[in-house]
């Protein structure tokens, strides 16, 4: 196990012309699981490769267990990569994939190397491939032998650059499952990047948001999912994600009106009303998650226009037209029909605001343990 600490880093591409990654700074802790997910090219890649020692920084520290080792060679850096092609040596078996690393970056004898493979073959089931060469397996062998390679040399830490894109949706969620299971079983510090929102929302500990180079927030998953920092993040996370409206914000400090032209009106008082005209922000975006909009049984509510009907099993989704694609997340046996006209409501203690310019939270407050800790 190690602590992982990324102090602001920033990477450079074509001498300046491209920034992949500016100025990220994480903590990860002993043991602790974080994933790092964002758009395509928002420089998680680049991130995990400078962790590695693939790619040097332009600027910034990388210090695992306290020590700097932004100059470290990555053969001395005590971390384990697998990676999204699976990277195995195509020429070599299964056995020779396995004993290869721990040749380079150990001076274990070779009875020791094979007793190694041997066990680390069994943890991962494995063993009736060790001389299989990598054109004889199947995908999801070919990630358990990738795994498996990077599991025997026992490192401090687990890189994972989308260890999962290549399998199919099946696969992808047992070796999810599987993934965490060693992670937990060995203790091993993990850090996993993934354009998947929602693998990263499953697996991690903790998830940390990237956006254009930029750490969006990093937090808990449900933390980050009920109390996004800013639009970004809350549009990004949650399968539906935060719903959206365009809000001009009118009022003093004892209530607040969130209104806009397609008829949209909404008050706050007390608290939320203090805090939000406290802003002093005319132009707003109100966020509201879809599990908190509820239908009302009577005429007090927003009114709203039923687009489409989705079922989800367990729930319905109800597509409103109260904003680009606003969804309300309702049990599966409230279903009204297509063009229906319905009620909804939420409570303020669920809203959102969003500043229209910046994007950021207007009402965010860090979280009270992450407070606490920090105290
Ligand atoms: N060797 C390189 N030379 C020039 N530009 C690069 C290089 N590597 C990455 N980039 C650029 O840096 C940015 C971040 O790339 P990176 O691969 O880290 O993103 P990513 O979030 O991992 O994306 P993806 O999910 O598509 O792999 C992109 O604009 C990319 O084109």
């Amino acid at each position: 196990m190690a602590t992982v600490t990324l102090d602001n880093l920033r990477k450079e591409f074509d001498n300046g012309r491209i920034v992949a990654v500016d100025g990220v700074s994480l903590d990860v802790e002993d043991g602790e699981f974080v994933t790092v997910v964002g758009p395509s090219g928002c420089g998680k890649s680049t991130t995990l490769r400078m962790l590695a020692g693939l790619e040097s920084p332009t600027s910034g520290t990388i210090e695992i267990d306290g020590e700097d080792v932004t100059d470290v060679h990555a053969r001395r850096r005590d971390v384990a990569m697998v990676f999204q092609n699976y990277a195995l040596y195509p020429h070599k078996t299964v056995r020779q994939n396995m004993a290869f690393g721990l040749r380079m970056s150990t001076d274990l004898s070779k009875a020791e190397r094979e007793e190694r493979v041997r066990e680390t073959a069994e943890m991962m089931d494995i063993e009736e491939l060790l001389n299989d060469r990598p054109n004889e397996l199947s995908g999801g062998q070919k990630q358990r032998v990738a795994l498996g390679r990077a599991i025997v040399r026992e490192p401090n830490v687990f890189l994972f650059d989308e260890p999962l894109s290549n399998l199919d949706a099946k696969l992808r969620t047992t070796m999810r499952t599987e993934i965490q299971r060693l992670q937990n079983e060995l203790d091993i510090t993990a850090i996993y990047v993934t354009h998947d929102q929602e693998e990263a929302m499953t697996m991690g500990d903790r998830i940390a948001i990237l956006n254009d180079g930029v750490l969006q927030q990093t937090g808990a998953p449900t933390e980050v999912y009920r109390n996004p920092r800013n639009e970004f993040v809350g549009g990004f996370v949650g399968s539906p994600s935060m719903n959206f409206v365009d809000v001009a914000v009118e009022g003093d400090g004892g209530r607040v009106a969130l209104t806009n032209d397609d008829g949209f009106a909404y008050e706050l008082t007390g608290e939320a009303a203090r805090a939000a005209s406290g802003t002093g922000v005319t132009e707003a975006r109100l966020g509201v998650l879809p599990e908190n909009v509820t239908v009302a049984e009577d005429e007090d509510g927003l009114r709203a226009t039923v687009e489409v009907v989705e079922p989800v099993g367990s729930d319905n989704y109800l597509h409103l037209d109260l904003g680009p694609d606003f969804i309300a997340r309702v049990d599966s046996h409230v279903e009204p029909s297509n063009g229906d006209t319905i009620r909804v409501t939420f409570d303020q203690r669920d809203v959102t605001l969003f500043d229209a310019e910046s994007g950021e939270s207007l009402l965010w407050e860090e979280p009270t343990e992450r407070k606490k800790a920090a105290a």
